[in-house]
């Protein structure tokens, strides 16, 4: 049951920095757009921006929904696009991506898709929260089995779980039917593990962090914006935000206390077409 793991030795006093990019919705075809936006170049702005700002980041984690037409090509795309940060960079699958065609395909020196790492005083636990043929998603009882076992092989470790479904609704009514279906449940289960002080997902294209009172602390619930286009937040009706793509940055520190935020390209290049109705 328990996968191997990839370890970091940065000292137990050193803060962990991710770097978290998610939903880049890549072509085949550089020169394709989602409602109005081309993919590739808004990535690749996201990219330009982490480069630009330096963030001493240890790695960086892709949280799914990495290709929207599940062509090898797509994947391909990612790995080139990431390759100039020189920055490990572990990935999991979101329900546009086809967990096979990926990991064939999700190929480079600094590519990872294990499901485990370790790094300074913190365990990353990579989870599945996708469903074959469905937009929304769930936490299996496998999966489940994964954080038991992976926080039980190194109890001493603060644990960051990390996926592509929200496990809490966002309260966007056509986009939370896409939830995760078991997440309240999922969240009253981790809570009963001392070690997780973190949730990180995707899916959503909008920020949110919240803050929930577990039995044993606080455990931060934290969404981020897709590298390309933005939901409306709030809406009960498909809608996108004029909001840039972005990104988002953690320092994960050494007592198990995290310092995060969102940011996203500068300027107003990236316009999508505020008429669309839905992809
Ligand atoms: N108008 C819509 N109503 C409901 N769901 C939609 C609509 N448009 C797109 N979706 C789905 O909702 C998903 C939310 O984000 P995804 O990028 O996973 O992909 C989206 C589509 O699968
Ligand atoms: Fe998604």
């Amino acid at each position: 049951m328990l996968k191997e793991a990839i370890t970091y030795s940065l000292g137990e006093q050193a803060s962990v920095r991710i770097v978290q990019v998610t939903d880049p919705h890549l072509f085949a075809d550089p020169n394709s757009q989602l409602l109005g936006v081309n993919t590739a170049k808004s990535l690749e702005s996201v990219l330009n921006t982490i480069k630009a700002v330096d963030y001493p980041a240890d790695l960086m984690l892709a949280t799914g929904d990495i290709s929207q037409d599940y062509s090898g090509e797509s994947y391909h795309n990612f790995v080139r696009a990431v390759a100039p940060l020189d920055m490990p960079c572990h990935y999991l699958p979101g329900n546009h991506d086809d967990p096979r065609v990926m990991n064939l395909h999700m190929q480079g020196a600094k590519i990872f898709g294990q499901r485990r790492i370790l790094a300074g005083n913190w365990q990353i636990i990579m989870l599945d929260s996708t469903v074959r043929g469905k937009p929304g998603g769930h936490m299996s009882d496998d999966e489940i089995e994964i954080i038991k076992s992976a926080v039980a092989d190194r109890p001493e470790r603060h644990t960051l779980l990390v996926m592509h479904h929200n496990p809490i609704l966002v309260k966007c009514r056509w986009l939370d039917q896409h939830c995760m279906d078991n997440g309240s449940d999922f969240i009253e289960q981790v809570a009963q593990i001392p070690q997780v002080k973190g949730l990180l997902w995707g899916h959503v294209h909008q920020e949110l962090d919240k803050e929930h009172q577990g039995q044993h602390g606080i455990i931060h619930l934290m969404s981020t914006p897709s590298t390309c286009i933005q939901f409306k937040p709030l809406s009960s009706y498909f809608a996108l935000d004029a909001l840039q793509p972005g990104y988002r940055l953690l320092e994960l520190k050494a007592d198990g206390t995290m310092m995060t935020n969102v940011y996203r390209v500068p300027g107003d290049k990236f316009s999508p077409d505020r008429n669309a109705s839905g992809y």
